[in-house]
């Protein structure tokens, strides 16, 4: 496995999660930092297999989309459930969780002054549905006993939301709990007090 190489955007936005599990996992990757302008002259972006990033390299291995990224480093980590059939809802659990962080997306990129207090509003009807999941797998994790990419994908969409609306997870105690949990992971912790990732801004158009 590795080395690792992250390419992307000077933001936290679709590397957020892969990079808070690389760094619970005990992995260090190099991270290749675009800047806008370069991006828009399209030598890069013609090499992209979509026109987009990230780009993640793993040794020989050239990966784009951020959930084929998550679901690769779950097979090399150990982090994609015991079985196949927690595979199965690991997976499910990050396509619900990529539904969200579209939603928030289209918010922050194409209608945040308008929308910001309308999407707060309506964010406990999407919420509720990873709180019922929390509470009755009873474990502490999405799926299984342990961490999944699914719960790292999580736990940077539920970080994001916390600094769009400190209180939206006020009336769901399993997230609430699945965060300070998290959080409180030493090297989690240790990777959210760098200056690597405190350098980095949630989104690429500065709102959050
Ligand atoms: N399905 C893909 C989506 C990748 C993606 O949207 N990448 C964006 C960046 S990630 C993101 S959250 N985009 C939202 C807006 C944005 C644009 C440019 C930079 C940063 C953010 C990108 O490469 N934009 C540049 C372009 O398309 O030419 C994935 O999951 O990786």
């Amino acid at each position: 496995m590795g080395p690792y190489t992250i390419t992307y955007f000077g933001v936290r936005g679709r590397c957020g999660a892969i990079r808070i599990m690389m760094a619970d996992q005990g992995q260090e990757w190099k991270e290749i930092l675009i800047d806008f302008a370069d991006w828009m002259k399209g030598d890069l972006k013609a090499s992209c297999v979509f026109g987009q990033l990230p780009k993640f390299e793993d040794g020989g291995l050239v990966l784009y989309q951020s959930n084929a990224i998550l679901r690769h480093l779950g097979r090399n980590h150990d982090a994609y459930g015991k079985d196949g059939k927690e595979a199965a809802h690991i997976d499910m659990m990050c396509d619900g969780i990529e539904d969200l962080r579209l939603k928030y997306g289209k918010m922050i990129y194409q209608e945040y002054d308008t929308g910001k207090d309308p999407y707060i509003k309506d964010l406990p009807n999407h919420l509720d549905k990873f709180e019922a999941v929390m509470a009755k797998n009873k474990t502490g994790f999405l799926v299984g006993d342990k961490p999944s990419f699914a719960d790292y994908n999580l736990f940077d969409v539920l970080l994001n939301h916390l600094v769009l609306c400190s209180s939206c997870l006020d009336t769901f105690p399993s997230l609430k709990s699945f965060v300070e949990k998290m959080s409180a992971r030493p090297k989690i912790k240790a990777f959210l007090d760098s200056d690597a990732y405190k350098k980095l801004p949630i989104n690429g158009n500065g709102k959050q």
